[in-house]
């Protein structure tokens, strides 16, 4: 081999070797510059696969449980989660084991954001009902929930938000403050955090919680037995956090009540192996994709990459809007006669309808049910493309309008 050759080969024996989840996007566009890239299925990443492979980085969705029997012996020194939720990794077993650790906080929360107003949109419709004439109380006012409370507030719904530990930080805050001599008050513009109570008595309740399964603000059951069996014929509870914040089987009870209570799950206990008896009785259900925008995605591999940047000391080189393709659905019109709630409706729907992702899992029930889960996971990993509504512009005849305002309330741009 000649000096070339031989320094080539110590180049590339220098590179990093990196295992991550096949069904992360953009994976060759953000880390071939950093290692040589090794794709396994998510559910199937072990410690044998990590040992063989030499695997320096580990990067893993929502999938792969990451702790001491996967990771401990192996030379892995970093692992990325394309997730907002951390449910699925060990952070406590990481830090002690000094190996360091990076999620994608905030990246899909418009993705949800989306799915929750489809999923309304489609609710209204059969109840007859605008976003205006509804009270929505949101759990939980994180990314997702602070997002979701804004714009449905700018929908003139009635909106009870619902966030122990911001309320709980925010009475601190004035604690403080007043402690300083500078008792101010609440300010103007920051939120009221209410009592659950009062948020599950709303038209909506919907949950973007993340999964605590102890302490002062565990979520694990948060609804339970008795919060499901109060909810009423007119209500509509909402899940795209994780399926283990809510009891299923008394879920299960309360729907086969025959009533009107509607349920819109995305999340799911024992997913992919879900209970398609409880998904049956669901007026929607999805095989958890509310975050699955292509953006939404891109973005949490976007983020990891920049973790993995910073702690190698590199330089960060890449960005999403790079990679992102053109939106198959580039612009809409409306008339000047389009009556507003349809419009939005109409809007929403054409960008994002979660009736063909509850379409797809519900023909899951004519499959035998030890084919259901790999169904599931052929659902999530086969998903189509998706686009925010950001990417989406909406032409409008005349001047400023209610429609105008709703449209930009939602994310789209006006043209
Ligand atoms: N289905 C999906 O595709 C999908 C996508 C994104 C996120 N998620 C799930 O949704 C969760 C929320 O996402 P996010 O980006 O808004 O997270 P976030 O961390 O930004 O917000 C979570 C909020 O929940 C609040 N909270 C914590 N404990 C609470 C309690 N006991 N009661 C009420 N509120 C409580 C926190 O104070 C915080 O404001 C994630 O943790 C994840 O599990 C699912
Ligand atoms: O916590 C999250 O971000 C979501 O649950 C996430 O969208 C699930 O992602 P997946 O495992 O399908 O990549």
């Amino acid at each position: 081999m000649d000096t070339v050759a031989q320094a080539q080969t110590a180049e590339a024996d220098r590179r990093l070797t990196i295992v991550a989840d096949e069904n992360m996007p953009l994976l060759e566009a953000f880390f071939a510059s950093i290692g040589n890239i090794i794709k396994l299925p998510g559910r199937r990443i072990s410690r044998q696969d990590l040992l063989e492979r030499n695997a320096d980085i580990l990067l893993v969705r929502s999938i792969t449980p990451v702790n001491q029997a996967l990771l401990e012996g192996t030379s892995v020194s970093f692992v990325g989660s394309a997730t907002v939720g951390t449910d699925h990794i060990d952070t406590d077993w990481l830090k002690q084991a000094g190996i360091p650790f990076a999620n994608s906080p905030g990246c899909n929360a418009s993705a949800v954001v989306e799915y929750v107003l489809s999923a309304m949109t489609v609710v209204l419709d059969e109840r007859d009902k605008c976003f205006e004439d509804v009270s929505v109380g949101v759990i939980g006012c994180g990314h997702v929930g602070g997002m979701l409370a804004d714009i449905l507030e700018e929908l003139e719904c009635t909106v009870v938000r619902c966030d122990p530990p911001l309320h709980d930080a925010q009475q601190e805050a004035q604690q403080a403050m007043a402690a300083k001599g500078r008792d101010e008050g609440r300010q103007p513009s920051q939120p009221v955090y209410e009592p659950m109570e009062k948020a599950m008595a709303c038209d909506f309740v919907t949950l973007h919680v993340p999964l605590i399964k102890e302490g002062p603000y565990r979520t694990l059951r948060l609804l339970d037995a008795d919060m499901l069996a109060a909810l009423q014929s007119h209500q509509t509870l909402i899940n795209t956090s994780r399926g283990q914040i809510i009891d299923q089987a008394a879920l299960k009870q309360r729907l086969q009540r025959i009533d009107e209570l509607f349920a819109v799950l995305d999340v799911f206990e024992n997913e992919p192996n879900i209970d398609y008896e409880l998904m049956m009785l669901c007026r929607l259900a999805t095989p958890h994709i509310a975050g699955h925008s292509l953006d939404g995605k891109g973005m949490a591999t976007a983020q990891v990459y920049e973790a993995l940047s910073n702690t190698l000391g590199l330089p960060v080189r890449h960005k999403l809007g790079q990679f992102l393709p053109e939106p198959p659905l580039r612009k809409m019109n409306f008339s000047r006669d389009a009556e507003p709630q349809w419009a939005l409706h109409t809007a929403i729907r054409a960008c994002y309808d979660i009736r063909g992702d509850y379409n797809k899992l519900r023909h899951g029930r004519y499959l035998p049910e030890e084919k259901r889960g790999e169904y599931f996971d052929s659902l999530r990993s086969n998903y189509r493309i998706r686009r925010s509504f950001n990417r989406v512009k909406v032409g409008l005849k005349g001047g400023r309008s209610v429609l105008q305002d709703y449209l930009e309330a939602v994310g789209f741009r006006i043209d």
